[in-house]
């Protein structure tokens, strides 16, 4: 599959007030191909934002290059950037709905803009409508509509022109859990049914893990780790993507937990790491009770992401010192992660 977008070292500073600078995005080098949900995580100021508005030509790079659908759009003009920004659907974490305009006049908005007949304007409204599950509301007002519902108006709105690309800045973060997934399941649709390119930007590990293929966490500006969806869900490299990935699925016990873990639960505590490997519960088992070790269930759990298994148990094991040694170098040696709480 060829790439959307290429960044290539791109960096942006901005000057502030007293002379200082501060790098928002700080050399960062990323493909997206066509067809991918891409993610992008960070914390609040990790430069997710202004990488989205480098996409969307919003921003200049200080340096390095951004090309979209194999334009530099670093070397365009003014004109020719209008016209790469109309084809890069976007939609926002406020909506950014015109409120004097109903449902239908939002969708069609950037239709009329481009100068579409009204008959074929109201046959792609229609159908927009139609996709993503409000024909019905055509003619209601964005005030009338749940946050669900103008998310949704949004995405059509995005999608009247029909643009290879979407980019979601935080636009299922004001919404509820049901609705967020209601929402993600639609984008979901957009991109499979549709096939376009989606580059979603969140600091919810939950939304990454129910839409994207591959996700970019970011960290002061920096890619400090990129991987697929389920590779960085069941084993997260940095202590940025661990963080988060313990938010969404279950990993092993934070340092509070552990401490809280041993008042009730002295023995030897050993945390075992759960992957899609068809028998890995039984193979677990069979080398506790082989070693003549007794295993309690004390934490953690199992999720599904992009619909497999990922999680991380912690057990408390008896036995004398040499069973549970042995039973830990058995797990080891039957490829399972296994590491001891201490
Ligand atoms: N136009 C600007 N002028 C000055 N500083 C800016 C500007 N835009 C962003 N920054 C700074 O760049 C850094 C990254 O901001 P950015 O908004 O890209 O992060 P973010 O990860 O999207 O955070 P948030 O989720 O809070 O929006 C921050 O320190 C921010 O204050």
């Amino acid at each position: 599959m060829s790439a959307l977008i290429s960044l290539t070292d791109v960096s942006k500073t901005f000057d502030r007030r007293g002379g200082k600078t501060v790098t928002a995005v700080d050399g960062v080098s990323l493909e997206v191909a066509e067809g991918e949900v891409l993610a992008v995580i960070g914390y609040s100021g990790a430069g997710k934002s202004t990488l989205v508005r480098l996409i969307n030509a919003l921003e200049r790079p200080t340096s390095g290059s951004v090309r979209v659908a194999g334009q530099d759009l670093t070397r365009l003009s003014e004109g020719e950037l209008r016209a790469a920004r109309s084809r890069i659907g976007m939609i926002f974490q406020q909506f950014n709905l015109f409120r004097s305009r109903t449902v239908a006049g939002n969708v069609g908005y950037p239709l009329k803009v481009a100068g579409v007949a009204k008959d074929e304007r109201d046959r792609r409204t229609a159908e927009l409508l139609d996709f993503v599950g409000l024909l019905d509301r055509a003619h209601a007002y964005p005030e009338q509509l749940s946050g669900g519902q103008k998310q949704r108006v949004g995405i059509a709105r995005a999608l009247a022109t029909n643009p290879p690309l979407l980019l979601c800045d935080e636009a299922t973060s004001a919404l509820d859990p049901e609705t967020t997934t209601e929402v993600l399941s639609l984008l979901r649709r957009v991109n499979t049914e549709l096939g376009v390119t989606i580059v979603v930007i969140t600091h919810e590990m939950e939304a990454v893990r129910q839409i994207a293929d591959r996700v970019v966490v970011m960290e002061q500006g920096r890619v400090v780790e990129v991987g697929d969806v389920y590779d960085v869900f069941s084993d997260p490299k940095t202590p940025a993507a661990q963080r988060f990935v313990r938010s969404a699925t279950h990993d092993r016990p934070s340092a509070d937990t552990l401490a809280r873990l041993r008042t009730h639960h002295p023995g030897r505590l050993v945390s075992v790491r759960i992957t899609d490997e068809p028998g890995l519960q039984q193979r677990i088992d069979a080398v506790f009770r082989d070693h003549g070790t007794t295993a309690e269930l004390v934490y953690g759990g199992v999720s599904e992401v992009r619909e497999r298994r990922a999680g991380s148990l912690t057990y408390e094991l008896t036995g004398t010192p040499d069973a549970v040694d042995a039973a830990s170098a058995a797990l080891r040696s039957a490829g399972v992660h296994v590491v001891e709480e201490v």
